[in-house]
């Protein structure tokens, strides 16, 4: 019987799939790194073709792994880094282009020209969105001027363009689907989310004909079916979701006031707001959480572009240690930061600074300072990044948040969790399944596929691991946090 979902979790740096039991055991689980190309400084891309190879044989290996039928799965849920675009001809599935990666500052002049513009308004009103860099709209416009003849192409409707999720979806169905979801959509810049449609208006401002776009439907939907030569037999593909917006639903953050953070290469807090958007006045993004049906869900999202990254920093560029767990032992030997505080603006700031030309800056530095007070102050900017964000959405929600639910990469790591909770004065909750991006997933094609009857029995199968309970006074966390404020405001680019 068809009782188990396969999630296909395409992230920044690697393509993973994991097949759930109706129980929300993992049974299997593959993954395949891939390549990052750094053209220049600020600029990332990947090879779409890459992308696809690796999802597909992670794919194919958890099944193998798994000694279950293509029939033994109902239905298969895509989760995926974000804001990532690609542009593929429609005849051959040939990409015109590498894909432009979130974290890419590519078109960061273009941003400037839309502010200069004065659009900042009208985009913050149709889209909930800041003009950034990091979403996929200028990212578009930026292939369709660079590769020759390119422009043309896409007013005859030669080529077509997508997200992850989207050009995932088309090679899964062998280029029969061109279609999206709205978590996807929303991070385009180009999609309202208020009307749930691609908007004329904005497509006009960034030079984009909608005839290249996917349709959008709903994000737990059975969009159709896989193409039988890839797993043996046709699986149907009944999810669709943003890896954050994904995490959201795997962490069961279904009642309005409920947040969850993740930590993985950046950080995003994102807190369930209800059925209506909220606007943020304090640098954070109204954004789409999911929709069932004709329902939707919104949240304010915090998305900070460095966080589990400035480990990997200080494991690759300063060799501070090999294996990125290894900083748990290294920043124990010294009892705090002794003053110094590492911001970690390598991409410029996200929010609530969303700051695109301010680089990394380490304060405080004096003769006695060593390298575990700076794998100490590594680990602290996150929890400091995320502080900020707390409160920009406090003040924008009016929620005061109970507790918050972690997950990602980097929450195993005990320190920085009990750190969290310390520096906000909440509790952090850490699940015990820490794959809540792919089980999202699997937990929204298990809807629409029969696995899971409804949200109320999903709810109930979140089970703790920890909880951290803040322990600093009051007076202690207020002088730190100052000081990370002003390491914040020395970091900006307007100072
Ligand atoms: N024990 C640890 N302490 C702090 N950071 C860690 C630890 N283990 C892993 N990380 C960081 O977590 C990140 C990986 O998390 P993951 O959720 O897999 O990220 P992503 O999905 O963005 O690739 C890496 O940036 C890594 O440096
Ligand atoms: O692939 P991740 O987990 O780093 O997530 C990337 C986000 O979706 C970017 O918005």
């Amino acid at each position: 019987m068809a009782d188990h979902i396969l999630a296909l979790d395409q992230g920044t740096t690697s393509s993973r799939a994991i097949i759930f039991d109706g129980e929300c055991n993992a049974i299997a689980k593959a993954q395949r790194e891939f390549k990052q190309i750094y053209p220049s400084p600020g600029h990332v891309e990947h090879d779409p073709l890459e992308i696809w190879g690796t999802q597909l044989a992670a794919a194919q290996e958890v099944l193998q792994q798994s000694k279950l039928a293509p029939e033994d799965i109902a239905g298969i849920g895509i989760t995926n880094q974000r804001e990532t675009v690609v542009i593929w001809d429609k005849k051959t599935g040939q990409p015109v282009h590498n894909a432009i990666v979130w974290q890419s500052r590519i078109t960061s002049s273009i941003c400037d020209r839309l502010k200069a513009d004065g659009l900042t308004d009208l985009v913050q009103q149709k889209t909930g969105l800041i003009i950034d860099a990091y979403f996929s709209g200028t990212k578009i416009q930026y292939i369709l001027d660079k590769v020759p003849g390119l422009r043309e192409r896409a007013n005859k409707g030669e080529v077509l363009c997508g997200t992850i999720d989207t050009f995932l979806l088309w090679n899964l169905s062998g280029g029969k689907l061109h279609v999206t979801d709205p978590t996807n959509a929303c991070r385009t810049m180009l999609f309202n989310i208020h009307t749930l449609d691609w908007d004329e208006e904005l497509l006009k401002i960034l030079n984009i004909p909608r005839e290249i776009l996917p349709e959008v439907q709903p994000t737990s939907f059975v969009y159709g079916d896989t193409n039988s030569q890839l797993f043996g037999k046709s699986i149907p593909v009944a999810a669709m979701v943003g890896d954050q917006q994904g995490a959201t639903f795997g962490q069961c953050c279904f009642e309005k006031g409920t947040a969850k953070n993740t930590y993985g290469t950046g950080c995003f807090m994102l807190l369930n707001t209800g059925s209506e958007p909220v606007k943020s006045n304090n640098g954070l993004l109204t954004t789409v959480a999911w929709q069932l049906g004709d329902k939707v869900t919104y949240c304010l999202e915090g998305s900070i572009f460095i966080a589990g990254a400035v480990v990997q920093w200080l494991r690759d560029e300063m060799q501070f240690f090999t294996d990125s767990a290894e900083i748990e032992k290294l920043a124990a030997e010294a009892k705090d930061t002794g003053g110094v505080y590492l911001v970690p603006a390598f991409v410029g700031l996200g929010a609530p600074y969303w700051d695109q030309d301010a680089r990394g800056t380490i304060t405080g530095i004096t003769r006695g300072t060593n390298r575990s007070h700076l794998a100490r102050a590594a680990l602290e900017s996150m929890a400091y990044q995320t502080a900020d964000v707390l409160t920009a959405m406090t003040s924008d929600s009016g929620i005061d948040l109970k507790f918050l639910k972690v997950d990602g990469g980097a929450c195993a790591n005990d320190m920085l969790m009990q750190f969290q909770a310390d520096i906000l004065g909440v509790s952090v909750e850490r699940p015990q399944i820490l794959e809540s991006t792919a089980l999202g997933a699997a937990f929204l094609a298990g809807l629409a596929t029969g696995v899971w009857k409804d949200m109320d029995t999903i709810a109930s199968s979140w089970a703790l691991d920890k909880e951290f309970v803040p322990s600093m006074t009051e007076d202690n966390r207020d002088k730190l946090y100052s000081g990370w404020k002003e390491a914040v405001r020395r970091t900006l680019s307007a100072t």
